[in-house]
């Protein structure tokens, strides 16, 4: 994962410090999103945290005065009932507000993430690893929402634990010193348990991402169909079951770790506990003594095993905030946007000796591909599958790593540019082009970096594509609805591929890739379009994959790619009275 730095939490100082800095995070964020909701849960806390100190303290009052009489108990009793009443109330608002801040803060975290990964790059879209920590931060962000709430619970949970040791100190000072010594078992059990979590965060979120993959599949509507169509769905079902519970064993195998755990420390506690309350009652303390006492080191109970759970549940989530901080920080902010302003004014490109080996492959799969095109001619890749004609577009693009060679646009090497920066220069259609079920202003809107169009250049873009007949039909004209799975209208596969290209016209960019731009259009409107891009070629490059003979006729230059090299180059009817590879491929059609 070459693009995610690794802020070396873990190396430099260990999980506590990797627990600390996230803590600072995330009460910076939540003091930065939601300031007056953190207050109230500070406050909130901070009272629930003393309340059962004084609660021990009104009982050993109460004890104290109970032969008295009414008058004398009716003082300490009223402050005890408060104080249950007030912890209950206290209790009720810490959850409400808990809530609050979490659902602020995930909407807060969700939107970073999704913003980050919009600026990534084609590559690192890519990476396997990068991908499963997108899916651990996706599956993570109701967690790292939580982390403020359990950094100030853990904070509560001691201070509750310290003004016991105070209170029961009072009666019996080793009673006292043993209520917080039993914090120590529960942190140390559940920060060991939170780094056992911590362990299978990635794999878990590696089985889920192939569990969803799978999943997505079932139910997305053009896999759907197919596997529908096929009758095999239940193969694919299946395959999301064995993710499922690949990811489940893992799990199970840390819950057994988990449980051991919690069995030790319960057990440990329990027993500095009742060293407490032996204390306690070996030290003499009267009737009153005893009774506080005994609440005391209860209530220490209850405090000690919170402070240990919120301990271990802030150690099990700071790891995740890391991932998460190290995944946003890697895509540059959105300050430097500006490298993806479109550029549509290129003069020339060269490419020069491209090489391409993919990581396993023994052969290079392009092959010292070099071209020189100049604005206003249009060219084409041609080749059999598997020839190269994709590599050669990536490697153009700067998606694919290249082995050696360079790519020149107006004569300044693109090597030193970012990708955004180098991909703003292309408008590139690929076959796998994207249905957006959005409406078809908002589809074609995202040709551009900025969604910035006005409605006649978007409806130019339809004409250009030859689509603005069809969407002209529509009840809602540019602002219908598009595809099924919103109770849009469908459009057809060339429908949609037309759409796709309508993105490119409203791109504009000064380079085009278009990759097959017509494979799923009839023959009547594939002419129509290729008249169109011809038609119109005189202010760009156009760079056009195709595997149709009578597309190439119009080309300036084709280039005929075998095995990653390219063997010919010349025009259409030069090629064909050459009777090299070109012919061979196309004498058919
Ligand atoms: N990501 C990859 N990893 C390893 N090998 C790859 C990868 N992508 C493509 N290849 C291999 O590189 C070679 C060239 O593939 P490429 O996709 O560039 O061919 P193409 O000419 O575009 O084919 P088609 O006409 O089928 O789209 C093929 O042998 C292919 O198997």
């Amino acid at each position: 994962m070459n693009d995610v730095p690794d802020d070396g939490d873990h190396h430099r100082g260990g999980a506590a410090w990797a627990a600390l800095r996230s803590s600072a995070f995330a009460i910076g964020q939540a003091w930065r999103w939601t300031p007056g909701w953190l207050i109230k849960l500070i406050i909130v806390q901070l009272l629930a945290a003393i309340t059962p100190a004084g609660q021990v303290v009104v009982v050993a009052w109460l004890v104290r005065v109970a032969a008295d009489g009414f008058a004398a108990y009716l003082l300490p009793l009223l402050l005890l009932c408060a104080l249950i009443g007030l912890s209950q109330v206290l209790g009720d608002l810490s959850r409400m507000t808990d809530q609050r801040i979490r659902n602020r803060l995930r909407r807060r975290y969700q939107d970073q993430l999704m913003r980050a990964i919009a600026r990534m790059s084609p590559q690192q879209l890519a990476d396997e690893q990068l991908s499963s920590l997108i899916q651990a931060c996706r599956g993570a962000l109701f967690d790292i929402g939580r982390l403020v709430v359990q950094v100030i619970t853990a904070v509560a949970a001691v201070i509750t634990a310290v003004s016991l040791c105070a209170s029961v100190w009072v009666i019996s000072p080793i009673a006292g010193i043993l209520v917080v010594a039993a914090l120590l078992p529960s942190l140390m059990i559940f920060g060991w348990q939170a780094a056992m979590q911590d362990r299978a965060f990635v794999p878990v979120a590696r089985w889920q991402r192939r569990t969803d993959y799978r999943v997505e599949q079932l139910i997305g509507q053009r896999s759907a169909t197919e596997l529908a169509t096929l009758g095999s769905g239940h193969q694919v079902a299946e395959l999301a079951d064995e993710g499922q519970q690949q990811a489940d064993r893992l799990i199970d195998r840390i819950l057994v770790l988990l449980t051991r755990g919690d069995l030790v420390g319960a057990a440990t506690t329990a027993g500095l506990l009742a060293a407490a309350l032996a204390g306690i009652l070996a030290g003499g303390a009267g009737g009153a003594g005893v009774s506080a006492g005994i609440l005391g080191v209860l209530a220490g109970l209850t405090a000690t095993r919170g402070a240990g759970f919120a301990y271990g549940d802030l150690m099990a989530i700071a790891p995740k905030v890391g991932a998460f901080r190290r995944l946003v920080g890697a895509v540059p902010g959105a300050a430097d946007r500006s490298d993806q302003q479109v550029v549509g004014d290129v003069a020339t490109m060269e490419a020069d000796d491209l090489t391409v080996t993919y990581p396993g492959a023994v052969h290079p799969a392009l092959d010292g591909f070099s071209i020189r095109v100049e604005r206003g001619r249009i060219i084409a890749l041609v080749g059999a599958n598997g020839a190269g004609k994709t590599t050669a577009v990536n490697a153009l693009l700067g998606t694919v790593d290249c082995d050696r060679g360079t790519v020149c646009i107006d004569g300044t090497d693109l090597a030193g540019t970012t990708s955004a920066g180098r991909l703003a220069h292309f408008g590139l259609l690929t076959q796998e082009f994207g249905r957006y079920e959005f409406t078809v202003d908002q589809s074609v809107r995202l040709g551009r970096p900025d969604g910035v169009a006005s409605e006649e250049e978007v409806w130019a873009a339809l004409d250009s594509a030859h689509l603005a007949d069809r969407i002209r039909e529509l009840p809602d004209g540019l602002h219908t609805q598009l595809g099924p799975q919103f109770g849009g209208v469908g459009l057809s596969g060339g429908q949609w591929q037309r759409l796709a290209l309508a993105r490119i016209y409203l791109r504009g960019a000064g380079i085009w890739v278009l990759d097959e731009p017509t494979s799923a259009i009839d023959a009547e409107a594939e002419q129509q379009i290729f008249a169109e891009l011809q038609r119109t070629k005189a202010d760009r490059i156009t760079i056009v994959v195709s595997h149709r003979a009578w597309t190439l006729k119009g080309m300036d230059r084709i280039y005929v790619l075998d095995g990653g090299r390219v063997v010919e180059q010349g025009g259409y009817e030069e090629l064909l009275a050459a009777r090299g590879r070109f012919a061979e491929i196309f004498s058919e059609q």
